[in-house]
């Protein structure tokens, strides 16, 4: 993670490299620290087995660097100066003190902007917002010219200090909606030199996942921007870029992500050397400021709160630790003014007595509340927990979602609420399609769909179990899938959301953990295998696709006894089950598929078996020694005795496997031919393939189908209602991302 960039975390290995040579100067003899020096981070070849986030461990090395012993009254004291060559101007040592200057050095761009960066003729669109000029490079350099929409109404509202609840479809920019005034205030008010950076950021995510990726977002506009590697031609690819940068600057702002399940010491050192923005979830946060005081006073004078996805974190079961969090971040002067409204009218009478909706609070905590999915009466509701004075305090812990957001201590008296979410929930570049089968024959109707659709799919189940079922039987069929659910390790869900994001042609099989957030690039379908339990859970599922402007497809699978449901879900959208038109389905290829699931079925059943003999032995085997019982040796042996009965089961089991996996070997080595087609007459037949094979439109794994996308095969249903959006001002004239 980028925050580790200028760490050096105590237990870490350190070589100060060798002493003075004669080709360098003294510059200075500086009794500092060891933390004073200029540790620079050390890469990690993916070879060494080191690389990666793990979150734990981080090697960093210094260089130039001459050690000298000094006997004072206190005994033997450590000393070093730092030696740099003869042409280069000496440097203080102190990384807080080289980010300080690094950041004056930027914020004074800030007094001229044209100096360092045209953003008027560069970015006329992000002009108009005078943010830092900083933030107008970066914006440039990722090819970010034009605002989202939701960005464009935001912007200059937080800007101007205001607090803000903002509700805009999935993929469609939030992150920056809300990012960009945080850093741009943290840009333009740089710390003094040689002080420590105050927290003043807290950014709320309800999953890991998100909370990483939201760090990970921001950071690449919190780095100082490196022209040499810029201008580097080897490193044409931005990602190689920000690596080898990252490695080597300290960032202008420092953006630290605090999840569950990774290192939670490192987490605290991290901490300890001070951050700008915090990037959390509830659990882990409050887990460590449960013990971290400091940190609690810092969250008592942050100068912004975001909650992002804020519906989901009530729903993930943050609800206590919210709460707590979300009392720190009240002012003790404000604290007894903290009070329902006794009657919804009465707060609104009052709301309008204070008749100030421009203003700028002075004491400014900015709130920012984000969503793709915020109900129209929480916004209300929002705008009603503007405190009023008179009321009874909020003692009773929250129990909904509306009581948590009262607990949000808005400075400004009228919260500007953006909502230019699509009716619906349906973003304009997603088609959405839908399968209805029995439950028995989605295995094969998801099958049918990955082989038919190539592309990066993502597929949602409601249980982990599911996904256990589906995982091995997936990679019996040579598909590349890769499970995510709560229950894997922190490390392996990073693992295989990776590797998801880098194979073209790959499949993760999700719980709704991924539902939120999750900013994968090009994920071509997103599939309901099970139906999502709300409607909210729904348009984020959807959400995963067709992001930034970019097509994407969704398809449902609907089961008799689902229906029901989905009509209800889908009513609660103001939608109907008929506006989503069905797919079309090769049925003759479909009973081949059957075929091959169910042989995956047998075989990982059978290995299922084995597992569990294994899993058994070791449990009789550990339970026998807990209790210091010896067992027969019958019972544990894994000798090649053919009399033992265990092991002559696992031999019969194994045999069998073979014979089923050399009967699935073959059946995928058989072409699956579409109606029709023959292969051994390609050319004749009712419909002749051979014109297409020439031309490259033939589908590789089902021949006697054209290439095409999921979109292009769907069954005409009753026509959908055009999707309108709300009015809204000058986004109209937004024309998507790029050029
Ligand atoms: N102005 C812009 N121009 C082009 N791309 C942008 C712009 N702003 C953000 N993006 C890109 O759009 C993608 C989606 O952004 P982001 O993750 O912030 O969406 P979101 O609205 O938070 O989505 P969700 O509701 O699913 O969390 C990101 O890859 C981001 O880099």
């Amino acid at each position: 993670m980028s925050e580790d960039t200028n760490s050096r975390p105590a237990l870490v290995k350190r070589k100060a490299k060798a002493g003075p040579s004669t080709s360098r100067k003294r510059l200075k003899s500086h009794p500092t620290s060891l933390d004073g020096l200029p540790w620079k981070a050390v890469r990690r070849p993916s070879e060494t087995g080191l690389d990666g986030d793990d979150g734990i461990l981080e090697l960093e090395e210094v260089e130039n660097v001459e050690v000298v012993y000094e006997d004072t009254e206190g005994g033997r004291v450590m000393k070093f100066n730092v030696l740099e060559p003869s042409n280069k101007t000496t440097k203080v040592t102190d990384p807080s003190v080289i980010e300080a200057d690094v950041l004056s050095s930027a914020s004074s761009e800030l007094l001229n902007p044209s100096v360092s960066f045209d953003s008027k003729s560069l970015l006329p669109n992000w002009h108009t917002f005078y943010m830092h000029s900083h933030l107008l490079q970066v914006l440039h350099s990722r090819g970010l010219v034009t605002p989202t929409p939701i960005q464009a109404k935001s912007l200059p509202i937080a800007l101007n200090g205001r607090d803000i609840v903002g509700v805009a479809e999935t993929g469609s920019g939030k992150t920056l909606a809300y990012g960009l005034p945080i850093l741009h205030r943290i840009l333009s008010h740089p710390r003094l030199p040689r002080t420590k950076r105050t927290l003043q950021a807290l950014i709320l995510a309800p999953t890991r996942e998100l909370a990483l990726q939201v760090s990970d977002h921001l950071n690449a506009f919190a780095r100082v921007i490196d022209t040499k590697a810029e201008q580097n031609a080897d490193l044409r690819n931005t990602e190689a870029k920000e690596k080898q940068h990252k490695n080597i600057t300290p960032p202008l702002v420092s953006i630290a992500a605090i999840v569950g399940g990774m290192s939670a010491q490192k987490q605290r050192r991290i901490l300890d050397r001070g951050v700008d923005v915090l990037v959390a979830t509830p659990g882990r946060l409050w887990d460590i400021l449960e013990e971290d005081e400091g940190l609690a006073r810092q969250i008592s004078q942050l100068k912004f709160l975001v909650l992002d996805e804020a519906d989901r974190m009530v729903e993930a079961g943050h609800f206590a630790e919210m709460d707590n969090i979300l009392r720190l971040t009240i002012r003790k002067s404000q604290e007894d003014e903290i009070e329902p409204p006794e009657a919804p009218g009465d707060c609104l009478d009052a709301h309008k007595d204070a008749g100030n909706t421009e203003a700028t609070p002075v004491d400014a905590l900015q709130t920012f509340v984000f969503s793709a999915t915020l109900s129209k009466d929480l916004q209300k509701n929002l705008k009603r927990s503007y405190r009023q004075k008179g009321y009874k305090k909020l003692s009773k812990p929250a129990s909904t979602l509306d009581d948590l957001l009262l607990r949000l201590d808005f400075r400004d008296p009228d919260p500007a609420i953006i909502d230019i979410s699509p009716e619906g929930g349906v973003v304009s570049t997603l088609k959405e399609s839908k399968i209805e089968c029995l439950s028995t024959d989605k295995d094969a109707y998801l099958y049918y769909f990955l082989l038919r659709y190539p592309g990066r799919s993502l597929v949602f189940l409601s249980s982990i179990d599911g996904i256990r079922r589906l995982s091995p039987l997936m990679e019996l069929l040579n598909l590349k899938a890769f499970p995510l659910h709560s229950q894997m390790e922190q490390r392996q869900r990073l693992k295989n959301l990776d590797r998801f994001k880098a194979t073209t042609n790959a499949v993760l099989l999700a719980t709704d953990i991924a539902a939120r957030g999750l900013d994968i690039p090009a994920v071509d379908h997103v599939v309901h295998y099970q139906i999502p339990r709300s409607a909210d859970v729904f348009v984020h599922r959807n959400g995963r696709t067709a992001r930034a402007m970019q097509k994407g497809f969704s398809l449902l699978m609907c089961a008799p006894d689902e229906r029901r449901v989905v009509r209800a879900l889908l009513a609660s959208l103001g939608r109907k089950d008929t506006d989503i038109p069905e797919i079309s389905v090769e049925l003759t290829l479909l009973d081949k598929l059957k075929n091959r699931i169910l042989l995956a079925r047998q075989i990982d059943s059978q290995q299922h078996k084995i597992k569990k003999q294994h899993h058994e032995r070791n449990w009789l085997r550990e339970t026998a020694e807990a209790m210091e019982i010896e067992l027969d040796s019958d019972i544990l042996s894994e000798s090649a005795d053919e009399s033992n009965p265990s092991k002559h089961r696992k031999k019969k089991t194994d045999a069998k496997i073979a014979v089923l996996k050399a009967k699935l070997k073959e059946l995928m080595s058989q072409p699956l031919l579409s109606r029709g087609v023959s292969t051994r007459y390609i050319t004749s037949g009712s419909r002749p393939i051979a014109d297409d094979i020439i031309s490259g439109d033939v589908h590789e794994t089902m021949l006697g189908l054209k290439k095409s996308e999921a979109g292009d095969d769907l069954v005409a249903a009753a026509k959908r209602k055009p999707v309108h959006k709300k009015v809204h001002e000058e986004p109209e004239e937004w024309n998507g991302f790029g050029s």
